[in-house]
């Protein structure tokens, strides 16, 4: 089984910058301490509301990274444009709800379906790989694969938000089965949402899930213990999974 990469998602350093409107902490500084722990990509969600990552974070990362970008953003024109003129290396397509605390759900692909494509085309022709953040749900693989999306990111926050372990084992079987699906379709298939260090081992365990993308979860460890720490250290069990 291949190693399975670690996307980290610095959106919550900017959550904390975004608390009082000051000039720290930097995003930018967090993004290259998480690339030298061993990140091998750095994830960002530009939301329309840019509540915590914003413009200005997602032009200076595109100047700095020395991994890679992944803008996570809703489907829509503004944010298509913004990628276009940005060139990430990825963009994963999520839903998003002004008055949601965090994503909520997987995209809607099946009942988006013609928009999405669009997208997918358009933000491919600029040499972007896209991802479609979606619930482990065999109709939606299908219909990602159709818009002719390369990848798919399973959400897995009902996996980790369960409340008892014969739910949560339920969810993991689910999402084992969306991995095999998106991989005999031949997508990428990457995971997240409400990784921690006591949930992530089991998910980083499936074979065939390209990356983990993770954010909150790290973050908060960073809090206590510094974000070099908190990174090599999931680094550490994810590998330790395999
Ligand atoms: C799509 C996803 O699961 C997260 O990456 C997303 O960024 C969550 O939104 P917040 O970062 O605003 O919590
Ligand atoms: N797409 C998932 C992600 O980037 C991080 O989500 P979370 O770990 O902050 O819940």
């Amino acid at each position: 089984m291949g190693r399975v990469l670690l996307g980290v998602n610095i959106d919550h350093v900017a959550t904390l910058r975004q608390a009082r409107g000051t000039r720290y902490p930097e995003p930018v500084q967090a993004a290259l301490v998480a690339e030298q722990a061993g990140a091998d990509g750095i994830t960002v969600h530009l939301r329309e509301d840019r509540r915590h990552i914003n413009d200005r974070d997602v032009e200076l990362l595109a100047q700095t990274l020395q991994t890679r970008m992944n803008l996570e953003m809703a489907a829509t024109e503004e944010m298509v444009a913004i990628a276009c003129r940005i060139r990430p290396a990825h963009c994963c397509l999520v839903p998003e709800k002004r008055e949601e605390l965090t994503t909520e759900g997987g995209l809607d692909v099946m009942g988006n379906q013609d928009w999405i494509a669009r997208c997918c085309k358009t933000l491919g022709e600029a040499g972007i790989e896209v991802s479609l953040f979606i619930d482990a749900d065999a109709a939606q693989i299908q219909a990602a694969s159709d818009c002719g999306a390369p990848a798919i990111e399973i959400h897995t926050g009902h996996y980790a938000d369960a409340t008892d372990a014969e739910q949560q084992a339920r969810e993991l079987a689910r999402i084992r089965q969306a991995v095999e699906q998106g991989n005999q379709l031949g997508l990428v298939v990457n995971a997240g949402h409400g990784l921690h260090y006591h949930n992530t081992q089991a998910i980083a365990a499936i074979d065939g899930i390209n990356e983990l993308n993770i954010g909150h979860g790290i973050i908060a460890r960073a809090v206590i213990s510094g974000l070099d720490e908190a990174v090599r250290h999931m680094r550490q069990l994810i590998e330790q999974s395999r």
